[in-house]
């Protein structure tokens, strides 16, 4: 089942209000000044023509009707100063409010269980909330600035009822039939917009997609050898169709409900005004009195209007707001501080999975099926298999990244559930086939850490176990050379042979009593293929490790190997056990070594390949 959270507006509002108080307090009292010029100036426009009308009516002296209309103009002009002033400073304290939220998305993306990252719906609200709180059209803006005209509205819809009330209690309930009717006539649009966003997300999904692989350097050889352009160009024009038609319809919807709005306030103004000049005609209302109902009748409407679509736009976004909490709250199930300590790290324990069961998503199939596997401290196993046979997933599983449906891993004996998560992970160097390298030099990278801490000789015997040591000497800057022509301008850029290396060289700094290496060859040449076979034994003397490759014959030097197939270990043992038992290894090592035989017909055996 998906998590979701689902906040009433209040609390929401409250939230935000805390967060604000906490990341920028300054913000809420200038809301509070907004939201009370926002009230007065149209109260004082409202009531300014009917106090000149009075004072003039009433024959006043011309002094003061000056002082009254210079008062209320100056109130006026300060008023509307002070409004500008404030929404200056709104405008600017967002960015630090947006900062803060920000942080809270990234921060949350980098701390949470890696088993949340490769969740769908996680990292859907993870984009939505970078959306959210990204610029000065984002949720949270748009949510201030609905918090602060909803209330100006509500204060001056109060003031107003106040007003016509003592006039007559029927106005006040026409006034709000029309602007009911004609807010639902709105609020029609609004669902239909809610319900086809689906549908103008994919067209415009699609087009950015398209839109993406035109900027991006990496497809751009793809897309010229294999004739890529007009395909895209398809894909962009159609969904651009179906974009553009649902523009149309969607214009269509608001032309209708603007007709009809404008007819409702028609009909509004001439029975309101009507009925005015009634009362006025028939001395129930001074003229200055009808100056200001005629006013205030507008006004009503146009508080009344407002607040409805402050509701309705708060509803709105109640919704991305709970999205985004749902993503800051997504459950976290590793402990962290409160788990145990997992001790000596130096040397390696036993490693037991048992009867292990996992799949990605909840509908999926199982991609590991009831797996048990123990590792012997300093054992060196080899794990082989085809394409999508379970073996990263089970190395994911191993390293306490991703969660077994059922069974266990257990580290010394004990559930590494009960670890804090944070120092297990610092049991294992490992080097995946998706990696990232942070821009930053070479000597940081092997190290993980900034330079003033950096042991300087480990890293140059780890980068010369890694076979990488010679070309790292032959840069200008050595190991300070900054990885990264893309960010950095004098920066480096490695080969796809030399970025393992590297890699490597990073697990191995580490110094970590269990190495985890997944596919760590695929890139390397001929010679620091061998290379890192003869020389395996020694740099990974007294460690765990373990070993992913396609190619059999280099799994030789571990002193196991289990052979995956769909989740499952089919066979284990050494590489001359498995190839006496003539069984699915020995087809797989048969099929490889056939190339590299001279003669093809000759005996398969285990120098051959
Ligand atoms: N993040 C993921 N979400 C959903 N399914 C995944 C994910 N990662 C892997 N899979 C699926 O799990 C299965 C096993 O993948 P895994 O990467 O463990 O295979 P593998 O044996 O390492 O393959 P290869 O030799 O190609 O690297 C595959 O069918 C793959 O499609």
């Amino acid at each position: 089942m998906q998590y979701d959270k689902k906040y009433p507006i209040r609390q929401n509002l409250a939230y935000c209000a805390r967060e604000t108080w906490r990341g920028c307090p300054k913000l809420l009292a200038f809301f509070v000044m907004l939201i009370l010029a926002n009230c007065l100036v149209p109260v004082i426009t409202t009531f300014l023509p009917k106090v000149v009308v009075e004072q003039i009516t009433e024959e006043k002296p011309l002094r003061q009707l000056l002082l009254v209309t210079g008062l209320m103009t100056g109130a006026l002009a300060l008023l509307s100063g002070l409004k500008i002033f404030l929404e200056k400073l709104i405008y600017w304290n967002q960015f630090s409010m947006n900062a803060v939220f920000l942080r809270m998305v990234t921060r949350k993306g980098l701390t949470t269980d890696y088993r949340n990252q490769e969740n769908e719906h996680f990292r859907t609200l993870q984009r939505e909330s970078y959306a959210n709180c990204n610029g000065n059209f984002s949720g949270y803006v748009q949510t201030y600035d609905a918090f602060v005209r909803f209330f100006s509205n509500l204060l001056g819809f109060l003031a107003f009822t106040g007003i016509l009330f003592s006039l007559n209690p029927l106005l006040i309930l026409f006034l709000c039939l029309t602007t009911v009717v004609s807010f639902l006539l709105n609020r029609r649009i609004s669902k239909w917009l809610e319900g086809s966003r689906e549908e103008k997300s994919v067209y415009e999904k699609r087009m950015q997609y398209v839109a993406g692989a035109a900027d991006d350097v990496r497809a751009a050889k793809d897309i010229r050898l294999y004739k890529m352009a007009a395909w895209l160009n398809g894909i962009y024009d159609k969904n651009l169709k179906g974009l553009l038609g649902w523009y149309r319809k969607y214009t269509e919807k608001l032309f209708g409900a603007s007709a009809a709005d404008s007819g409702l306030s028609l009909l509004r103004d001439a029975v309101t005004y009507a009925f005015l000049l009634y009362l006025a005609l028939n001395d129930r209302i001074t003229v200055a009195e009808f100056v200001l109902y005629f006013g205030v009748v507008a006004g009503f409407s146009s508080w009344l209007g407002s607040l409805l679509g402050q509701v309705t736009d708060l509803q709105r976004l109640n919704q991305s707001i709970n999205r985004f909490r749902t993503y800051l709250e997504y459950p976290e199930s590793y402990l962290r501080e409160g788990g145990k300590p997992v001790g000596d790290l130096a040397k390696p324990k036993k490693i037991e999975l048992k009867n292990i069961r996992f799949r990605y998503s909840e509908d999926g199939e199982d991609v590991i099926r009831d797996i048990s596997l123990t590792l012997e401290p300093g054992e060196h196993l080899a794990v082989v298999g085809l394409n999508g046979a379970g073996k990263t997933t089970l190395v994911k599983l191993l390293c306490g990244l991703t969660e077994p449906a059922e069974g266990k891993v257990l580290y010394n004996g004990t559930d590494i559930r009960e670890y804090n998560r944070d120092e297990y992970y610092r049991l294992f160097g490992a080097v995946f086939q998706d990696h990232s390298i942070l821009p930053v030099t070479i000597e940081e990278i092997v190290a993980e850490q900034e330079s003033e801490t950096i042991d300087h000789a480990l890293v140059e015997t780890c980068l010369k176990q890694a076979g990488l040591w010679e070309k790292i000497c032959s840069l200008p800057q050595g190991v300070q050379s900054k990885f990264n022509k893309a960010f950095w301008d004098d920066g480096v850029n490695l080969s796809g042979g030399e970025t393992q290396k590297l890699l490597l060289a990073r697990a191995l700094y580490r110094q970590s009593p269990v190495i985890v290496l997944d596919e760590p060859t695929a890139a390397l040449d001929p010679v620091s293929e061998n290379r890192l076979y003869e020389t395996y034994d020694d740099v990974m003397r007294g460690k765990t490790t373990v070993f992913i490759s396609h190619r059999l014959a280099s799994t030789r030097f571990c002193h196991r190997i289990v052979l995956i197939d769909h989740g499952q270990i089919i066979e284990e043992g050494t590489h001359e056990e498995l190839l006496a038992r003539q069984g699915k290894y020995y087809e797989l090592f048969e099929t490889q070594a056939k190339y590299y035989r001279e003669n093809p017909e000759g005996e398969v055996s285990g120098d051959e390949a």
